[in-house]
């Protein structure tokens, strides 16, 4: 058992941190949100338990004295004899003056000891309220996150039910309750995902006959899922099981009001198409056109790692320690991976120290906002990319300059363009999906004389257990996030024309939460240190732009 003080003291410290943090929700789009929802929590349940423990001494005690009570009536015999004792008379009477209103009726009805506890309590939960918690909104997104994780991975529905994951090494532990699934199943039939959704809602049903009645969430009814399953089936073009549904739902409720409505939408639907056939079956396949798209396709096969370069392709690539011409490298050499020669990408381990990584943690703290993409004004939040971030300027941390200067040593350019260091964090299904770091025009309109994005680096600050990697469809290539390591590319050919092969994204974070730390490169002031080729580039790989 905890000592009482250290409870207290934990209690005071959870309960200034929330005091002091300011929130604006969006739980789904990292995982640091959530670890703040489960600290409001631990709070909660403290100041309940205490309620609880209050509330339950006092029944307790009204217990004690009817039980009290109870063996005094009892043992009390002949009346006359009993009221002829005077102890007897003054003891019956003040216990009706006074030990009932105290031990009773004060507790229960008065305003006394238990009300003051109880606006105690509500001037805890009060604090607690300014903590703005997960809405609706937040768990729409959490069940976008799980549906791009089943398409993404090509997770079956029941498998991840049931915290199946692909691969033996990993699996989730957790399996959904029939309430769980049955919330998958609504919100996903809500943005007319019916295919997922109907699944989703038949592992309800699946769950509803065989789970023992679920204390923690609500337990849902056959009723409820044929609300959802029989508009589902309708909007997979199965009319004919939409209808079969329904009916099922006006056995069980003859008066259901929807079912009625449904039911005459739906046999006037099915007498229409007696007379002019069938409609044409609904694609029950639910992929946007984003999503049928070749490089999609592409990215989809990469992330799961079934796509990958032959022995033959990475034949050529090597591994070696490295000063790169630095001398201060030359004791402590980079640890080199190259990953593919044209374009470039190499890998470099061990290049953080642990200190360096929480320091970059350290500054999330309280900082994240909703990932963007775009420029400027014209920026807005997206589900192509799921993510939190947060920028470090390099003058306002000095203790960058160390990283910095690592940067420049490894890569050879110099930081006098490049941006500030984004700090990323990706939560539940959390990716980036396929994208060029550089703009499309050559660079000048939008970074004026910094120009284009020459090189990204990629700082990974922790192991990710399953997904996420950062993945190149075009160069059949996927890297896993390593903590401590740098993964670099170069966007621009030589002539500093875009090298469309360098279309990467961040795959979906299967399992766990995935931090990285990023920053660009341009290409004002790297003449000297890169200097341009002599062919131009121009068109070089521009095929691959629309795939
Ligand atoms: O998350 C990743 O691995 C890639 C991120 C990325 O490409 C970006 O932020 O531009
Ligand atoms: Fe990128």
């Amino acid at each position: 058992m905890e000592p009482r003080a250290v409870r207290m003291f934990r209690r005071c410290i959870i309960f200034s941190v929330l005091c002091l943090i300011s929130v604006n929700g969006d739980y789904f789009s990292a995982i640091s949100e959530l670890e703040k929802l489960l600290d409001v929590e631990t709070l909660i349940i403290e100041k309940f338990d205490a309620y609880l423990k209050r509330a339950q001494e006092e029944q307790a005690n009204i217990q004690r004295f009817l039980n009290q009570i109870d063996e005094l009536q009892n043992d009390r015999g002949d009346l006359e004899e009993y009221f002829a004792n005077p102890l007897n008379s003054f003891i019956t009477i003040r216990r009706l003056v006074h030990d009932w209103k105290f031990n009773v009726f004060d507790p229960v009805f008065e305003t006394s000891n238990y009300d003051t506890y109880k606006s105690s309590l509500s001037d805890s939960l009060e604090k607690i309220k300014q903590y703005k918690g997960p809405s609706q909104e937040d768990l729409q997104g959490a069940t976008r996150a799980l549906l791009r994780l089943q398409k993404a991975y090509e997770l079956p529905t029941d498998q991840l039910a049931k915290g199946i994951l692909p691969g033996e090494k990993y699996q989730l532990n957790t399996s959904l309750s029939a309430s769980d699934c049955f919330e998958l199943g609504k919100n996903l039939c809500q943005i007319k995902e019916y295919s997922y959704g109907s699944e989703w809602l038949l592992e309800a049903t699946k769950r509803l006959h065989g789970e023992p009645l679920d204390f923690i969430s609500p337990n849902v009814t056959d009723i409820e899922i044929l609300e959802q399953l029989s508009p589902a089936f309708n909007g997979l073009g199965n009319l004919k099981l939409a209808h079969k549904l329904n009916n099922e739902i006006l056995d069980w409720e003859p008066d259901h009001e929807e079912a009625l409505e449904n039911q005459i939408l739906y046999e006037s639907q099915l007498a229409k198409e007696r007379i002019l056939g069938p409609k044409k079956p609904v694609d029950v396949n639910q992929l946007t056109e984003r999503e049928q798209r070749e490089s999609f396709q592409l990215y989809k096969r990469v992330c799961q790692g079934e796509l990958r370069q032959s022995p033959r392709e990475l034949r050529n690539l090597k591994c070696w320690l490295s000063h790169q011409e630095s001398p201060y490298h030359i004791i402590s050499p980079f640890k080199m991976e190259q990953l593919n020669l044209d374009p470039y990408v190499a890998y470099v381990h061990e290049i953080l120290t642990e200190s360096e990584m929480q320091m970059f943690k350290d500054h999330a703290k309280g900082r994240m906002e909703r990932s963007k993409i775009g420029q400027g004004v014209n920026s807005t939040t997206t589900e192509i990319r799921t993510s939190q971030n947060t920028w470090l300027w390099h003058a306002e941390n000095p203790w960058l300059s160390n990283i910095i200067r690592r940067l420049e040593d490894f890569t050879g350019l110099s930081s006098e363009s490049a941006e500030p260091l984004q700090l990323i964090n990706y939560g539940i299904g959390g990716q980036y999906e396929p994208h060029y770091d550089f703009t499309h025009d050559d660079g000048y309109s939008v970074y004026g004389w910094r120009g284009n994005r020459i090189l990204t680096a990629i700082f990974y600050l922790n192991d990710v257990a399953l997904g996420s990697g950062t993945a190149f469809p075009f160069l059949k290539l996927v890297v896993p996030p390593v903590k401590g390591s740098l993964l670099i590319w170069y966007n621009l050919h030589r002539s500093t024309y875009k090298d469309y092969r360098t279309r990467h994204a961040g795959c979906p974070v299967l399992k766990g939460s995935k931090w990285i730390c990023i920053e660009q490169f341009h290409v004002g002031g790297q003449e000297f240190r890169r200097p341009c080729g002599l062919n131009s580039d121009v068109g070089k790989f521009d095929d691959l732009i629309d795939i």
